[in-house]
């Protein structure tokens, strides 16, 4: 029995082992089954874990490159805007400038404005004078009408009382020249220049030097008398005024000036210029402000202030030379020169004298005196190899005919100013000329007699008297 039960004990182990084993293996399986699955579900996962990291991981790129983006765009946008801002700023001090500028205006608006208004409250306030009062206004105009008239007829009346005071102011002033004298004498002296010689001078005076100007005292050689005293002789000179050497060419044309006044007033005036070769004559009547140019322009002047009172000029110039007492004409051409002949022609009834062939310039402006004196000295140089020569050889003579009509009085005048530049005075025994010299200085120290006798005789002024006239073409 115990065998049989360890038998059966043995069947039951043997059993249960199979058993067991079958449990073990079928439990391995459903193990490995397990495991194989949960493998499989871990591998899966896995991938899907990694798909999903993956996935995660590109978003996050994505997004970043986004974000970037979106930060650059928003850079740009914000220097986008600055620009603008930089423009607006610009724009907004433009428009700030603009509205000054038209503040500006429109205060400048606002004063026209007031102006404009004040105007036409002026102007209603005329439109309201005229529509309104009638009669006032007749009585307005009526007494500007009369005011007007009376203005016109004061004003004809002091023309009137200055035409008749310019005819008195002639006379008196001609009654003046003439108590002055109809002769008058100065005396110039130029002052020593470098060119003169050593010790040439002469020893003057001028006593009345600060009073009248009127004398002259030139001092003789020293004389040794028989007691040995030296004394100097005095050799006084009296003339209607003296000029000394410091004086200038506007000095002497003052003293003149009222003559070329006469000969504008129509009568006949003559100023000459006397003394010895290089005593400067020529300086004073012809440099730039000699006594030429001065009375050229002083009559321009006188002649236009006379407009106003009716008086209307011609001036006429002309300038001659006598050389060898032929005529020349210096504004003529210069190839004629000592060829053409000139006479002298005098008309008694009318009193006037007049040359052949000579050329006339109508002076209407002052600057044309400088052409012609320009024209005569080129002339002159044509003449001879040496100008300065020539003219110390000659006399010249510029005149100036003013010939005026008053188209208001219907007063006429003609006169003439006639400015002589004489030739050297030379004694003939110091000159020691010869051959054409000695003809020469025989004519000018005849002319220049010739001229001394009529002076002189003129100068004693006797009714009736004779003067020697016809003896030289100079003192025609
Ligand atoms: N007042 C003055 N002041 C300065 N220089 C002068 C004056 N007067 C004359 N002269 C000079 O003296 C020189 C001689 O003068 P100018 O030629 O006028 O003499 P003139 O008497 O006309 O001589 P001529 O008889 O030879 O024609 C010139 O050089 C001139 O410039």
């Amino acid at each position: 029995m115990q065998r049989q039960h360890n038998r059966d004990l043995d069947d039951v182990r043997h059993i249960a082992e199979t058993e067991r084993r079958s449990l073990v293996r079928d439990h391995t399986e459903k193990l490995e089954d397990v495991r194989r699955t949960l493998e499989n579900a871990l591998v899966e996962e896995k991938i899907n874990h990694q798909r999903e990291m993956q996935a995660l991981s590109f978003e996050g790129a994505s997004t970043q490159r986004d974000k970037d983006k979106e930060l650059e765009n928003q850079r740009s946008a914000f220097t986008a805007l600055e620009k603008e801002l930089d423009v607006l700023k610009t724009d907004v001090a433009h428009e700030r400038e603009v509205n000054e500028q038209l503040r500006a205006k429109l205060a400048e608006a606002a004063t026209k404005e007031t102006d404009l208004e004040t105007s036409v409250r002026r102007l209603e306030g005329h439109i309201h004078f005229l529509e309104s009062d009638n009669k006032s206004q007749s009585q307005a105009f009526a007494d500007l009408e009369m005011r007007m008239q009376n203005a016109i007829q004061n004003a004809a009346e002091a023309m009137d009382k200055l035409r008749t005071e310019e005819t008195l102011r002639r006379k008196l002033h001609n009654q003046v020249q003439e108590l002055k004298g109809n002769i008058r004498v100065f005396c110039r002296v130029r002052p020593s220049l470098e060119s003169d010689p050593v010790d040439s001078s002469a020893r003057i005076a001028y006593p009345d030097d600060e009073t009248d100007s009127k004398e002259v005292e030139v001092m003789g050689a020293e004389e040794k008398s028989s007691l040995g005293t030296i004394t100097t002789k005095k050799h006084p000179f009296a003339f209607d005024r003296v000029f000394g050497p410091k004086s200038r060419n506007q000095d002497v044309f003052g003293e003149i000036s009222q003559l070329v006044q006469s000969a504008l007033d129509g009568y006949n005036v003559c100023i000459f210029c006397y003394g010895q070769t290089g005593s400067g004559k020529t300086y004073t009547m012809s440099a730039g402000d000699g006594m030429i140019p001065l009375a050229v322009s002083q009559i321009y002047e006188t002649a236009q202030s006379l407009e106003e009172k009716g008086w209307q000029y011609k001036m006429q110039g002309s300038f001659i030379e006598v050389y060898n007492e032929e005529l020349n004409d210096l504004l003529g051409k210069a190839n004629d020169m000592d060829k053409k002949k000139h006479e002298i022609k005098h008309d008694m009834a009318k009193g006037k004298t007049t040359i052949t062939n000579i050329t006339t310039v109508e002076l209407d402006a002052p600057s044309k005196v400088d052409d012609i004196l320009q024209r005569a000295s080129n002339n002159r140089s044509v003449a001879s190899t040496k100008a300065n020569e020539r003219s110390s050889r000659s006399h010249s003579v510029f005149i100036l005919k003013l010939i005026g009509e008053n188209s208001i009085t219907g007063e006429k005048s003609e006169g003439t100013l006639n400015l002589v530049d004489l030739a050297g005075s030379e004694r003939l025994n110091h000159s020691g000329a010869v051959g054409e010299r000695l003809k020469e200085t025989q004519n000018i120290n005849k002319s220049l007699s010739c001229l001394g006798d009529v002076i002189s005789a003129l100068g004693q002024g006797k009714e009736g008297g004779h003067v020697p006239y016809r003896n030289s073409k100079v003192r025609d």
